[in-house]
């Protein structure tokens, strides 16, 4: 595996210096396990560029992609949809025809898929990543699924030989651009090293949990949270506006007390109106409502007001509201959508 990477040191984006868990971002590579990718193993004097693999360009695979290519990285690409590849193609990716050809070519690969479906879709099925797969090499899903889907796909992984890495993401369409997501990994841990620096490409930081399942586990309950939050704050712009109050005022005394977030912030002025500019898709944030509500029935953890939430995204997906942000899960409150008195 040559994951030598020296010639990108001059592009180091800014934010590493910002980065309060990662030190250096490619030292990590000089310090690789001569077993961690043995089957392309180069010596350090090689110093060339690992090949990195991406699988899925959607909202949030484009701009993960874009910010490996721009850092330098020898990035290939594939996405079911063929036109979502050209933008990267343009910025120097390779491309392969399936997700297959991408893991014979490169030594780790990363998937950003849409849901559980998918992601074993991908993973598994027909010229699916694991046929590529093979000792030394790795491969991280990055997409949010439920931890025995990642357990499946992780099996099947590592039955090739090669090392599994569950990476989820916390952070949205901006973060992804930015370079600012923060990733929750579980799973082999010597491949959660060798791609830490790609991981501090994409990202602001990183936390390694233990085990498969840990990361998805994590990243559900986060976005239970988010959804639930959601929610309420639709109730509450809905219901001062029909008080007779200014709900951007509502926004703005949000923004000043304990209660603040920045998700109130950003998306309430668009809330107010009444646009939805998807940053993330409706339909993602009830799978994850789904998924989340999912792992607390199997630990018997009661969690009435997620279930009320994800009640109120699936009324919103039932009215065509699936692909824009799931900020409007809040036209499911307004009148025509609410059954009558
Ligand atoms: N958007 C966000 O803010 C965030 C999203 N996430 C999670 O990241 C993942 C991706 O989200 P996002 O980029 O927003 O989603 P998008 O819907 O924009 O992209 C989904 C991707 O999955 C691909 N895909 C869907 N179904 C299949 C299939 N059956 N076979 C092959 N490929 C398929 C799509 O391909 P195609 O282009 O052909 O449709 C596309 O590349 C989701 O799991 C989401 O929950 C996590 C954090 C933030
Ligand atoms: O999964 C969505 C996010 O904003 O994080």
């Amino acid at each position: 595996m040559a994951l030598l990477c020296s010639t990108f040191v001059p592009q180091i984006p800014n934010h590493f210096r910002r980065n309060p868990i990662s030190s250096f971002p490619f030292k990590s590579f000089f310090s690789l396990s001569p077993k961690a990718f043995s089957s392309n193993a180069v010596s350090k004097e090689d110093k060339a560029p690992a090949r990195v693999g991406f699988l899925g360009l959607g909202i949030m695979g484009s701009p993960m992609a874009q910010n490996l290519i721009k850092a330098g990285c020898d990035v290939t690409v594939w996405n079911r949809t063929k036109r979502k590849c050209d933008p990267l193609i343009s910025l120097g990716a390779n491309y392969k025809q399936s997700p297959e050809e991408v893991t014979s070519f490169c030594d780790v690969t990363f998937a950003m898929l849409a849901d559980p479906e998918s992601a074993v879709d991908v993973a598994l099925g027909k010229n699916g990543a694991a046929n590529g797969l093979s000792p030394g090499k790795g491969y991280v899903d990055v997409s949010t699924v439920d931890g025995v889907t990642s357990k499946v796909i992780g099996k099947q992984v590592k039955a090739t030989g090669a090392l599994f890495l569950e990476a989820p993401v916390s952070g949205s369409k901006k973060p992804a651009e930015d370079g600012q997501l923060i990733f929750l990994t579980a799973g082999d841990k010597a491949l959660y090293e060798t791609v830490a620096p790609f991981l501090d490409i994409m990202g602001k930081s990183r936390f390694y949990l233990g085990d498969i399942g840990n990361g998805a586990a994590m990243k559900l309950v986060v976005n239970m949270i988010m959804g639930s939050m959601m929610a309420s704050f639709s109730e509450g712009l809905l219901l001062s506006e029909k008080v007779g109050l200014d709900p951007s005022v509502l926004v703005e005394v949000v923004s000043q007390g304990a209660i603040s977030a920045p998700m109130f912030s950003m998306k309430g002025p668009s809330m107010v109106q009444a646009t939805y500019p998807t940053a993330f898709p409706l339909k993602h944030q009830q799978k994850d409502m789904r998924l989340a509500l999912g792992l607390a029935e199997s630990v018997s953890q009661p969690t009435p007001i997620a279930a009320a939430a994800n009640e109120l995204y699936k009324v919103a997906k039932s009215h065509g509201l699936s692909d824009q942000d799931f900020s409007a899960v809040m036209e499911a409150l307004k009148p025509r959508f609410q059954p009558p008195n």
